[in-house]
């Protein structure tokens, strides 16, 4: 696409480029995969750049109907390209880095997400993950050609980290060989499907399963929910848009609620279970876990949609901040480039160094995962468990990361980055999620802590360990990591910072020109002196903590200090037979840590009925509870200042004794009523989450039913672009 010379480029710009100690064309080669890869990207750019339609208003400047309308009409011309660019190849690694491509590219057409997000990234990976092969020969052609188009519907109101509390059921009746899906509770409500609210017409359904009385655990079912001709939800379901979110705003995210709501048996996906005609059930996985396959497959997926997004914001940044000037520095000269400040490149180069972190490591994961498949394949899931906690913790660690990093760079980038235009906020606001979905940070942190614990027990034990966490045998003297879940979480960063190192180092070693081997190590060492220095703390091997010793002998330890005091030095200190002992209260440190409290809430109580809307304001922002811990000194005398004032000027043309009952009574009844409404000044929240009254999931229902796209059943889109799609008619 941009291999030709584009006329008019700011001079900045070129200069920087010019100045450039490596052939970027080889750097290109060496993101892509080589030479030839390079070329195939060029060409299928070109061929999207001929055909796509592009926005004639921008995204951002649609309503809500109109950028989802637009994303539909955008996702079907794009995957009609897709579709017969896929049918062409033959080979399996070709297919690889067709998609892979072809979701890079795709990017450059939604600022937000297309709606078959999940279809290409969750529902085709299921039916290669969980469908017997002939479920795969009967589904895999529908979905990969788009004449089905679906989503996958695991959470649900209630819950979506711990999956095995899933409430949706499906029971089987062996009468008529169905299963029967039910919702028996509005917290077992699907919730948040992408592409589920108007756009799926299948969608996988994770439900608990029952036969023959008993509870086999949860399963994933595929299911019809949508009429193929008129789109209209099918009968016993009923389905929705779930309402306007951070990001994410063009991909339908969806609910979806069952009422006896009859499928074949064949709907429940057999590759690891099956339930025969007379509903028995039988266990073919030899792994309990392997109906979470696809979820290990996205957070391996997402670890290079983190370097991928990472490094559009850092080019973003890095060329704006070569453009843009800023501060006289020295009289009568030209402002600087604020590349130039050393400010500005501790913000940038980090984030650079970071995509070549992600982008190695998800290379390196990648295949990781396609042996551990492999292997699989044969019935040897012993990797398995490696490999969920590897996947759980780079997910974790590079979501996290990511959409900080990216916050950087909207840092670096000063006002203008705050603009949607700038493509910055989209961005972060796709990354963040990331972080949550697909597993939350802390929860798969854990789920590493877990298997890094159960690791250690072998070593302790002598037993024999992967060559991953054979460094835990070498730290057995303990000097250099502790066990503290922060101490186990730094060792396995160690690693992926490690494997950063070996396969870049790999990577660059064949073919590669000396200029680029020097770039990269300059990226690498970079990478790993920043995260030592920020974690300088926790690399520090003492403690210096009674409480937190190896041996836990805590007691001792703190009667051991206790002895060392210079008060112990005496059996009698001599204020005894000099001055009595003085209240607690009397101390001038205690009167400050609690009169600032109570002046505090009353300063937050008083501006809460003068100035309400600043109070909306900020509590909406953090949260009536947190007000009392509100860190800004700003904020602070905000507060303060309101409150004298407005009480001054309430009271001031009366007595001096009347002032200070009635100073004195305002302040009872508001500290009262403070305490007593809580729930009241709650709702300034404006908050499904944080009303007073816990109703969370009503409230979240009830403001989906409000969302204007699910007053219509069908969206005038699926009549414009998706039938004639689906139906092979466009
Ligand atoms: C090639 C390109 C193609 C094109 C791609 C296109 C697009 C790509 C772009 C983006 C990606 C695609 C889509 C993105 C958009 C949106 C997607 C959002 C979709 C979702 O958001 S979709 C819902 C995901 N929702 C979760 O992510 C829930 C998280 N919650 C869990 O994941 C579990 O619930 C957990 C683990 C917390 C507890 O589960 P639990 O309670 O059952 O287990 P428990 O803790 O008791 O552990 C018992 C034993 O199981 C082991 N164990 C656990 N999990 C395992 C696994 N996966 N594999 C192997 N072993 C496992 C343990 O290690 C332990 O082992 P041990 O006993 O030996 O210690
Ligand atoms: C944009 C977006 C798209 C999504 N798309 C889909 C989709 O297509 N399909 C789908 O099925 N789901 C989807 N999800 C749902 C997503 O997978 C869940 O939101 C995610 O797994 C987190 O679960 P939760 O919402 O239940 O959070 P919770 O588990 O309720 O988390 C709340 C807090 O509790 C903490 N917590 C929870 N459990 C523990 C624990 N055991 N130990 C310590 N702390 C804990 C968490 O760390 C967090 O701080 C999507 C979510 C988003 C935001």
């Amino acid at each position: 696409m941009r291999n030709k010379p584009i006329a008019n480029v700011n001079a900045d710009l070129l200069k920087e480029r010019k100045n450039c100690s490596f052939d970027i064309e080889e750097l290109t080669n060496l993101i892509d995969g080589g030479k030839n890869q390079t070329a195939r990207r060029r060409e299928i750019e070109n061929m999207l750049l001929k055909n796509m339609p592009f926005d004639i208003i921008p995204e951002e400047c649609l309503s809500a109907k109109e950028k989802y309308e637009n994303a539909v009409r955008k996702s079907v011309a794009l995957n009609k390209i897709g579709v017969e660019l896929v049918s062409q190849v033959t080979k399996a690694k070709e297919l690889s880095d067709l998609t892979l491509t072809l979701r890079r590219v795709s990017d450059a057409y939604f600022r937000e997400v297309t709606p078959f997000l999940l279809h290409l990234g969750m529902f085709i990976p299921t039916i290669l993950g969980q469908c017997s092969d002939e479920q795969v020969a009967h589904w895999l052609p529908l979905a990969m050609q788009l004449k089905i188009i679906g989503t996958y519907a695991q959470t649900e109101l209630g819950h979506g980290t711990f999956i095995r509390g899933l409430e949706t059921t499906a029971t089987y009746d062996e009468r008529t060989e169905e299963f029967v899906l039910n919702s028996p509770t509005l917290s077992s409500s699907k919730w948040w499907a992408g592409g589920l609210g108007k756009t799926a017409n299948h969608c996988i359904v994770v439900a608990q399963l029952y036969t023959k009385g008993e509870c086999y655990g949860t399963h994933p079912f595929i299911v019809q929910i949508r009429d193929m001709d008129t789109h209209m939800p099918l009968k016993g379901l009923k389905v929705g848009e779930i309402g306007p979110r951070l990001g994410f705003q063009t991909a339908d995210n969806g609910f979806l609620v069952f009422d006896n709501f009859r499928i074949p048996r064949d709907s429940l996906m057999m590759k690891h279970a099956k339930v025969l005609k007379d509903g028995t059930y039988v266990k073919i996985a030899r792994h309990s876990k392997l109906t979470y396959g696809t979820m290990i497959f996205v957070r391996v997926l997402l670890v290079s949609e983190m370097a991928f997004n990472l490094s559009k914001a850092v080019t973003i940044a890095v060329r704006y901040s070569a453009v843009r000037r800023q501060s006289e520095l020295k009289p009568n000269e030209p402002e600087p480039q604020v590349l130039d400040y050393l400010t500005q490149q501790h913000k940038l180069f980090i984030s650079i160094s970071t995509v070549y972190a992600f982008q190695f490591t998800s290379n390196w994961l990648m295949k990781t995962y396609h042996t551990v498949q492999a292997n699989m394949k044969h019935g040897n899931t012993d990797a398995l468990p490696e490999l969920h906690a590897l996947s759980s913790c780079l997910k974790a660690i590079c979501t996290s990361d990511c959409s900080a990093a990216i916050e950087q760079c909207r840092f670096a980038c000063g006002g203008h980055g705050y603009m949607i235009s700038s493509n910055l906020p989209s961005l972060y606001a796709f990354t963040t999620a990331t972080r949550t979905y697909e597993g939350d940070y802390t929860v798969l942190l854990l789920q590493t802590a877990r298997f890094l614990v159960k690791t250690w027990e072998q070593v302790e034990l002598g037993n024999a360990v992967t060559p991953m966490v054979a460094y835990l045998a070498r730290h057995q003297n303990r000097e250099a990591w502790d066990e503290s879940p922060e101490g186990i979480i730094r060792a396995f960063e160690a690693i992926a910072a490690g494997v950063y190192q070996t396969e870049s180092v790999r990577s660059v070693s064949f073919g590669q020109s000396d200029a680029i081997k020097d770039v990269m190590k300059q990226l690498s060492d970079l990478y790993l002196l920043y995260w030592s220095l920020e974690r300088t703390g926790d690399l520090l091997t003492t403690l210096k903590s009674t409480l937190g010793s190896y041996d836990g002998r805590v007691y001792e330890r703190l009667m051991e200090e206790a002895l060392k005091s210079p008060l112990n030095q005496e059996p009698v200190n001599e204020s005894f037979h000099n001055e009595p002992e003085p209240q607690v209260m009397d101390f001038v440190s205690q009167q400050h840590k609690l009169f600032i409290g109570i002046a505090s809430y009353y300063s937050y109580s008083m501006t809460a009925l003068w100035l309400w809307d600043i109070l909306t304001k900020v509590t909406s922002e953090l949260g009536v509870g947190k007000t009392d811990r509100l860190p800004e000194s700003h904020g602070r005398a905000v507060f303060m200042s309101v409150f004298n004032s407005e009480m001054e000027k309430s009271v001031s043309s009366l007595s001096a004794p009347l002032q200070a009952v009635l100073r004195q009574l305002v302040e009872l009844y508001l500290y009262y009523w403070t305490l007593e409404k809580r729930g009241d000044l709650l709702l300034v929240l404006q908050s499904t989450l944080g009303s007073y009254d816990g109703r969370v999931y009503e409230r979240l229902m009830e403001e989906a039913l409000k969302n204007p796209p699910n007053k219509e059943p069908v969206n005038e889109s699926f009549h414009k672009y998706l039938k004639p799609f689906i139906q092979g008619k466009l």
